[in-house]
């Protein structure tokens, strides 16, 4: 299947839940957990240093410099199965990528709280594509203001293989978030693709 609108109103979001065969997202799956050195950053919240409920690893071209929640990344090189993956992803998103943030989500206490990807370096309209790997879980989107954008919140099971682009006006008027769940699931690894423009 291919990339397909999800229709929302004030937003640029679309979707294909098979973008890589089983195989395939398996075997990506296991070669990034494997050697990506992955790290549980903190950030600060109120003051205090917080780790966040999830890994992470920043990769991407060296000019591609990032703050994150008041960190600053200094992005890794590509590793040879990222940059066959950026490719991969910059076909279908018809867009050349400069860097790329992991998540691994551990278990289901593992999330990523509601925020919109607006920092600065992104740009005013960034096209962000995610591709998901491992267990299926939940992706919350939300009006940022239901008053100028009228619409329910929604929930997207990503399941592993699937590609997911926001772009256009979808991080000015919407939020996203993958919630904790007490379900028993295994580890999910989430690449987003960004283009990072130097400040
Ligand atoms: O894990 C996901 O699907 C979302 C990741 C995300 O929103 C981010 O990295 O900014
Ligand atoms: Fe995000």
């Amino acid at each position: 299947m291919a990339l397909t609108s999800l229709g929302l109103p004030n937003a640029e979001v679309l979707f294909d839940p098979d973008f890589l065969p089983a195989t395939e997202a398996d075997v990506l799956l296991q070669e990034l957990t494997d050697t990506i050195p992955w790290r549980q950053e903190s950030l600060v919240l109120y003051g205090k240093p917080v780790l966040q409920p999830r890994l992470t690893s920043w990769h991407g071209d060296a000019a591609a410099r990032y703050r994150y929640s008041g960190l600053s990344l200094e992005p890794q090189p590509w590793t040879p199965a990222l940059q066959r993956l950026r490719h991969q992803v910059e076909a279908a998103a018809g867009t050349v990528f400069n860097s790329v943030l992991l998540n691994l989500y551990r278990a289901g206490q593992d999330s990523m709280g509601w925020h919109a990807d607006n920092e600065p370096e992104l740009g005013p309209e960034p096209v962000i594509a995610s591709v998901s790997l491992g267990a299926v879980r939940r992706f919350r989107l939300k009006p940022r203001d239901p008053h100028r954008t009228p619409h329910e919140p929604l929930s997207l099971d990503l399941p592993s293989g699937s590609l997911l682009l926001m772009q256009g006006s979808t991080q000015q008027h919407w939020l996203h978030a993958v919630p904790k769940t007490t379900r028993p699931v295994g580890p999910r690894l989430n690449l987003t693709f960004r283009v990072v423009m130097p400040l």
